[in-house]
């Protein structure tokens, strides 16, 4: 989907079809599609039905779109997300959710670490992002500018909420994981390749914590369109950096991870969105 009436249509489709008129948005990474379980009240809806939604085409990505409640917030969540190496046109569906009325939207993935201090299992609090496709050209906001949505030229500096950031912090001490979760900063490539050891070596130097091959794109719309961020990355394992390791990493193994950690993932989550303030604009004024 590309233009406003569009979104618009699959908006308004989804309204017809569930009550639910979420305030929270939560994108699924690999292995972290049990988020949407702990939704109260579901209504789900399989991509292929749902009118100019992509398809999902990764394994660990169900496809499938939850609405339901979760600690008297209402919350929609995508349960498999749209990769650029999946030969989508970059992903603009947050728009969607800007349109339901959602006020913030939550991401996570797996990702790979650089830090020596990221351990697999640890989680890091996105603090920032590289965007290496969107810096290259690869912008999913590349082409004429919808003003309905948000400027042309719009800022990235604090896109990533630093009042939730500091929430998540009190919520990992409560929980008794602070000692697995830090902060860091994620660099999206493009895959769908991990990387080699120069990439890893580059990547390590340059200050990255964690790489992925998501997120970026959708945090760059949803700042466009006013929507406040919060991310985080599970550590899935470390990005390979000597010749003389010989381990290396697959998707399964990442999946794995997910499955280890996903109960304190969801933990995490469920008790941040307990204690957020909800901006409760529920109308899309900022969507003329
Ligand atoms: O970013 P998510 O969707 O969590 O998935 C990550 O895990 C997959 C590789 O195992 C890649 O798709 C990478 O981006
Ligand atoms: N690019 C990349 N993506 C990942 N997703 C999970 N682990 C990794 C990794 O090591 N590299």
């Amino acid at each position: 989907i590309y233009i406003h009436d569009e979104y618009q249509k699959t908006a308004d489709w989804l309204m017809s079809q569930t009550k639910h008129r979420p305030q929270v948005a939560i994108i699924c990474g690999s292995g972290l599609g049990m988020l949407a379980d702990t939704l109260k009240c579901q209504d789900s809806f399989a991509y292929s039905d749902i009118p100019g939604f992509p398809q999902s085409t990764v394994q660990g990505h169900a496809g499938r779109l939850v609405f339901g409640e979760l600690k008297g917030k209402t919350c929609v969540c995508m349960q498999g997300r749209f990769h650029m190496y999946e030969g989508h046109s970059l992903c603009k569906v947050v728009r969607v959710f800007k349109l339901l009325g959602v006020d913030t939207l939550i991401v996570t993935n797996a990702a790979g670490s650089l830090a020596d201090g990221l351990q697999p299992g640890d989680i890091m609090v996105i603090k920032d992002h590289v965007n290496f496709p969107g810096m290259g050209g690869l912008n999913p906001l590349t082409g004429p500018n919808d003003d309905k949505f948000g400027p042309r030229f719009p800022a990235m500096s604090g896109c990533y909420d630093k009042g939730l950031r500091c929430v998540a912090m009190e919520v990992a001490k409560q929980l008794g994981v602070a000692n697995i979760m830090q902060e860091g900063v994620y660099a999206m490539v493009g895959g769908p390749n991990f990387e080699s050891i120069a990439e890893a070596r580059l990547l390590h130097r340059l200050g990255v914590d964690a790489v992925g091959m998501s997120t970026a794109p959708e945090v760059v719309v949803a700042t466009h369109c006013g929507l406040r961020v919060f991310g985080l990355s599970l550590i899935t394992n470390k990005v390979v950096k000597s010749y003389e390791d010989s381990e290396s990493v697959n998707h399964d193994g990442v999946l794995e991870v997910g499955r280890l950690r996903s109960h304190t993932v969801q933990q995490l989550v469920t008790e941040l969105i307990s204690r957020m303030e909800i901006n409760n604009n529920t109308t899309t004024d900022n969507v003329a």
